[in-house]
C-alpha cells in the first residue's frame, strides 16, 4: 500500500517540528524540509526512532527551484504526495518608522513568496500523482489583527490569509483544499526572539513583551507547539474534507471573528 505523504517546511524546530511529529503519529510519511538541515535531520531521526517514516531535506523556501526540487524528491523517495504544510516563517520586530525596503523583501520572500512556491510545487506533485490533496499555510492571529511592532510580519500574514482564500477558489475543481492555521503566542524560538526585541525596545527585561501580549489571551496561557499541531492534524486529515479557504484561529481567544 502507498504511503500518505506530508511535506512540512520549517520543520527543524518549533511549530513545524511539532506538526511533523504529530503527522507521523497520524500515519503520514513526512518530509522534514528546512533551511537548517541539521535540525531537520534531528527531527527525522526522532520520528524514525519512534517507528515512523521521515526524511530530512534542505530547502530555502524563498527559492522556487529549490522548493520544486525538494517536493519532487519527497514524492519520489516517499512514494506519493498528499499534504503540504507551508510553515516556514520569520518575524523580525519592525516598528513602523524604522521599516526598510530590505526588511520588507526579507520577510515577504519567506512568508509570502515561500507560501506561493510551496502551493505551486504541491499542485505539480498532486497533478503528477493524478489526485487532489491538501495545502495548509501558516498564518497567525497577526493575520487577523495588526500587532504592535510587527507591521511587516502582520501584513505578510494578512497576505497569507488572502492567498489561502484565493487559492481555495482556484483549486477546488482539482480536488485540492487550501486552509491556514493562525496561532497566537506559541512557545518557540521565534516567540523568544520577538519577546526579546519588544522588551528591549520598551527598556524592559525579557518577558515583558510576553506579559503584554498574554493579557489578550482569554484562556490565560501561552500555547505549546503541540496545541497548534493538533489543529493541523485535523486540517491534514479526512475530517476537514468539507473545509476550504478557512484560516483557523488557534490563539486561546486573542481574536474573535
Ligand atoms: N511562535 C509563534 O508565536 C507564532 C508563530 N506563527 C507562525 O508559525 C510558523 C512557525 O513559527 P515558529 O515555529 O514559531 O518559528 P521558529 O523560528 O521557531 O522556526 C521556524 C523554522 O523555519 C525555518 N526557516 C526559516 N526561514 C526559512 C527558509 N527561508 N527556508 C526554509 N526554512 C526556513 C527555520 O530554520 C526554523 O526551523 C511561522 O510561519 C510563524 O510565522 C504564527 C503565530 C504565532
Ligand atoms: C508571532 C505571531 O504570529 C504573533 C505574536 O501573533
Amino acid at each position: 500500500m502507498k504511503n500518505r505523504v506530508a511535506f512540512v517546511t520549517g520543520a527543524g524546530q518549533g511549530i513545524g517540528s511539532a506538526i511533523a511529529i504529530r503527522l507521523a503519529k497520524d500515519g503520514f510519511a513526512v518530509a522534514i524540509a528546512d533551511f537548517n538541515v541539521e535540525t531537520a535531520q534531528h527531527v527525522a531521526d526522532e520520528i524514525v526512532r519512534s517507528g515512523g517514516k521521515a526524511i530530512a531535506l534542505r530547502v530555502d523556501v524563498t527559492q522556487r527551484e529549490q522548493v520544486f526540487h525538494a517536493v519532487n524528491e519527497a514524492r519520489h523517495v516517499l512514494g506519493d504526495f498528499n499534504v503540504i504544510v507551508n510553515n516556514a516563517g520569520i518575524a523580525p520586530s519592525t516598528p513602523i518608522a524604522d521599516i526598510t525596503e530590505e526588511i520588507i523583501d526579507k520577510v515577504y520572500d519567506v512568508n509570502v513568496k515561500g507560501v506561493i512556491w510551496g502551493m505551486q510545487a504541491a499542485i505539480s506533485a498532486f497533478v503528477a500523482e493524478k489526485h487532489g490533496g491538501k495545502i495548509i499555510n501558516a498564518c497567525s492571529q497577526a493575520g487577523h489583527v495588526g500587532n504592535p511592532d510587527l507591521a511587516v510580519y502582520s501584513s505578510s500574514k494578512f497576505a497569507v490569509r488572502g492567498l489561502t482564500q484565493t487559492a481555495a477558489k482556484d483549486l477546488a475543481n482539482r480536488g485540492i483544499t487550501v486552509n491556514s492555521f493562525c496561532p497566537g503566542i506559541v512557545k518557540t524560538p521565534m516567540w523568544e526572539s520577538i519577546d526579546r526585541q519588544i522588551s528591549q525596545a520598551a527598556g524592559e527585561p525579557a518577558g515583558f513583551g510576553t506579559q503584554e501580549f498574554a493579557k489578550r489571551i482569554t484562556l490565560g496561557r501561552l500555547s505549546e507547539p503541540e496545541d497548534v499541531a493538533a489543529c493541523v492534524s485535523f486540517l491534514a486529515g479526512p475530517d476537514s474534507n468539507y473545509m476550504t479557504g478557512q484560516s483557523l484561529l488557534i490563539d486561546g481567544g486573542m481574536v474573535f471573528n
